[in-house]
This record gives C-alpha cells, sequence and structure tokens, in this order.
C-alpha cells in the first residue's frame, strides 16, 4: 500500500492498493500449467493464492512463554497429540503431523497453549520433519529453562502421497533430551501417550 500525493490541492490521496507479486507469479504458474488466468473461476485465483502465502511466510504464533510459579515436584508434562500442519521445502507441499511435546518443570510450569503455539511458529516456514521437531525441542527448552525436554511428532507428507512414488506413509521423527534419553518408564509413558494403541 502506498499513499500518493495530490500535486494540485497539497492534499494527500487515499492510499493506493498495489498489487503483490506473488499474484504475478501465480498468473504466471496457471498459464505454465495450460489454463487461462481470466477465466471467471480463476480470476480471483492469484490474491487468493498471494493471501495464502503471505499468511503461511507470515505467521505469528503469539505469546508462547507465559509461565506460573507452580511446585511440580519433578513430574512430567505432556501435551500429546498436536496436530498441525507444515510445508516440506524439498516439494512446497504439505505435510501433516501429531506433535507431542513432554518436559520434566524445573520451578515455573508453561502455560498450557503455548505448547501449541510454540509447535505452530516452526511448523509455518518450509521444514523437514527432522528438523520441526528439534526446533519445538529447542524453543521449549530455552523458554522452560529444562533440560529434560522430548518431541515426538509423526506425519504424511503428500510429496510422497499424491505425487514421486504415490505411497502414502507415516514418518516418525523425534528427539529426546535429558532424562527422556535413556529407555526406561519415563520413555516408554511419552511413546504410549504419543502413539495410543
Ligand atoms: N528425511 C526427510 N525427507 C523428506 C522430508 N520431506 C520430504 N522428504 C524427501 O526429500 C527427498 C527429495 O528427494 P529428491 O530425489 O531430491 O527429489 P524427488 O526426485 O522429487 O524425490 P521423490 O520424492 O523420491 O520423487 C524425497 O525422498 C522426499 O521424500 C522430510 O521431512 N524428511
Ligand atoms: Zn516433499
Amino acid at each position: 500500500m502506498t499513499t500518493t500525493h495530490d500535486e494540485r490541492t497539497g492534499t494527500a490521496n487515499e492510499p493506493e492498493q498495489t498489487r503483490d507479486p506473488l499474484e504475478d507469479i501465480a498468473r504466471q504458474l496457471l498459464v505454465e500449467i495450460g489454463e487461462n488466468p481470466d477465466r471467471d473461476g480463476l480470476k480471483e485465483t492469484p490474491a487468493r493464492f498471494a493471501r495464502w502465502w503471505r499468511e503461511f511466510s507470515q505467521y505469528d504464533a503469539g505469546n508462547t512463554s507465559t509461565s506460573f510459579p507452580i511446585s511440580t515436584s519433578g513430574q512430567m508434562v505432556m501435551v500429546g497429540d498436536i496436530r498441525l500442519w507444515s510445508l516440506c521445502e524439498h516439494h512446497l507441499l504439505p505435510f501433516n503431523c501429531s506433535v507431542t511435546i513432554a518436559y520434566r518443570p524445573l520451578g515455573d510450569v508453561l502455560g498450557l497453549s503455548k505448547f501449541a503455539r510454540i509447535a505452530h511458529r516452526h511448523a509455518h516456514r518450509l521444514q523437514v520433519q527432522e528438523r520441526l521437531v528439534q526446533d519445538i525441542a529447542d524453543e521449549v527448552g530455552a523458554v522452560t529453562g529444562s533440560p529434560d525436554v522430548a518431541v515426538v511428532a509423526q506425519g504424511e507428507h503428500l510429496c510422497m502421497s499424491m505425487r514421486g512414488i504415490r505411497t502414502p506413509a507415516r514418518m516418525t521423527s523425534s528427539v529426546f533430551r535429558g532424562v527422556f534419553e535413556e529407555y526406561g518408564p519415563v520413555r516408554q509413558e511419552l511413546i504410549a501417550i504419543a502413539f495410543p494403541g
């Protein structure tokens, strides 16, 4: 959006809508795949395409750090089955994930919704699933100050299901830090919550 100046009256005109360059990219894409971008059904598509990419790439997860001073005497906190969508950085196609996050609070406990906010923040960029779980674990560790953090994700990638090998499959990736590093009851409990049944 730009504001122009009227030379005659010396007043500022109403802001002009400038076209998002992403609209031109969408038009060109439509032409390249043999479509007519001016046909009725497609007229608004470049603008929608631009809005969706801006929404994806400029996503704001909001405040992810509210915590409360509650004495938890070493208990584990696990937030399971956070559903999210991300975009594969190789093909720009979506993948969905069910993410489970666990940590052992040191002092303060993090607000429940903040785990989903953190997960969505890192999903809203071009990703691979292995890096997604690491990014989430890094931020949970940084915000809570806890060395005991685990993140497990199970996802389906459209780049594998709908194109290429065309085989739906479940990918699992995980990060286990601190107390979760060792195979034992704590890790088993996490796995049981992340993958019920
Ligand atoms: N490890 C991992 N691989 C991914 C992820 N998302 C996509 N891929 C893979 O990235 C690879 C890219 O391989 P390339 O050979 O460069 O590309 P391609 O010819 O399109 O590969 P195909 O998908 O096998 O058709 C593929 O094997 C994808 O399945 C991810 O999150 N993690
Ligand atoms: Zn892909």
